[in-house]
């Protein structure tokens, strides 16, 4: 479904701020997959997620979605398959248009009409019947700015706006780190909702060890741009928070440093 192959990244090479952020990641993704990846401070996890996507190009290496070869692709034909959701509730979203035509854009992404004819009153039920599912209200204030909406609603709003079309994957990155405690728990409800019912093949960055345990069937930890560890069935169910420590430490002989992840 995804395979990633010995891809590998430095920022500014040979410069003073060289920094590797990857290397030779091999990781295979099978269809409907949900992983969880957590890491210290700088082990390169959003930059596999932007790799993937398209954000960075990889130095070497082949990424393939549903036996294409994407890597060579820019960021916005990758958009066409591959749904976002990032940290910051801001950047999901355009704060100046309605929420209606934001889930047209998200809808038609990938397609060439965008926004050239109106909503029809097919997609406008499409987008009430979902937005209802939110438990947010937001299904009467279809044209409302979205620059009006909280951090919560709009981050809900960004997750519809990135599984609606159906990606063949959905990379999360730290989706709910900005939201107060109960609205990211919503939100996370509402994410594995979201990717349950449509067995939609999911990475889902976390800096918090329970959620990575308890979402998704797989758990990856990223440690100086390697794979350290990848656990999935009867040993990721037996694995607690405290085993998660003791095996990031006994494979890099290091503490996990991960303020966040060690606040959480
Ligand atoms: N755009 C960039 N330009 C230069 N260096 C970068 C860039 N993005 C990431 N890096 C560097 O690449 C390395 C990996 O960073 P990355 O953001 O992927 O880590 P992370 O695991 O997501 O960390 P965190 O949990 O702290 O967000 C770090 O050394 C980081 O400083």
């Amino acid at each position: 479904m995804l395979a990633v192959e010995t891809i590998s990244k430095t920022f500014n090479p040979g410069g003073v701020n060289e920094r590797v952020a990857l290397q030779e990641i091999t990781l295979h993704l099978k269809p409907g997959e949900v992983v969880t990846i957590i890491g210290g401070n700088g082990a390169g996890k959003s930059t596999l997620l932007n790799c993937i996507a398209g954000v960075y190009p990889v130095d070497r290496g082949r990424i393939v979605l549903d036996g294409k070869e994407i890597h060579c692709q820019q960021e916005h034909t990758r958009a066409g398959s591959i749904g976002r959701v990032f940290q910051d509730p801001m950047l999901g979203t355009a704060a100046s248009m309605t929420i209606e035509e934001n889930l047209v854009l998200a809808l038609r992404r990938g397609r060439s009409k965008k926004l050239r004819r109106g909503v029809t009153r097919k997609e406008r039920e499409l987008f009430r019947e979902r937005l209802e599912l939110l438990g947010l209200g937001l299904e009467n204030r279809l044209s409302t700015k979205v620059g009006l909406l909280s951090g919560g609603q709009r981050q809900a709003l960004t997750l519809l706006m990135a599984t609606i079309a159906m990606p063949r994957l959905l990379l999360l990155d730290e989706h709910t780190a900005a939201l107060d405690p109960k609205t990211a728990t919503k939100v996370l409800q509402l994410t594995r909702t979201i990717v349950e019912e449509n067995k939609l093949t999911t990475m889902m960055v976390t800096h918090n060890m329970e959620q990575a345990l308890s979402f998704g069937t797989r758990t990856l930890m990223l440690h100086e741009g390697r794979i350290l560890l990848d656990i999935d069935g009867p040993q990721r169910e037996k694995t607690r928070v405290p085993d998660l420590l003791a095996m990031f430490e006994k494979a890099s002989g290091k503490a996990l440093g991960n303020d966040r992840m060690l606040l959480a």
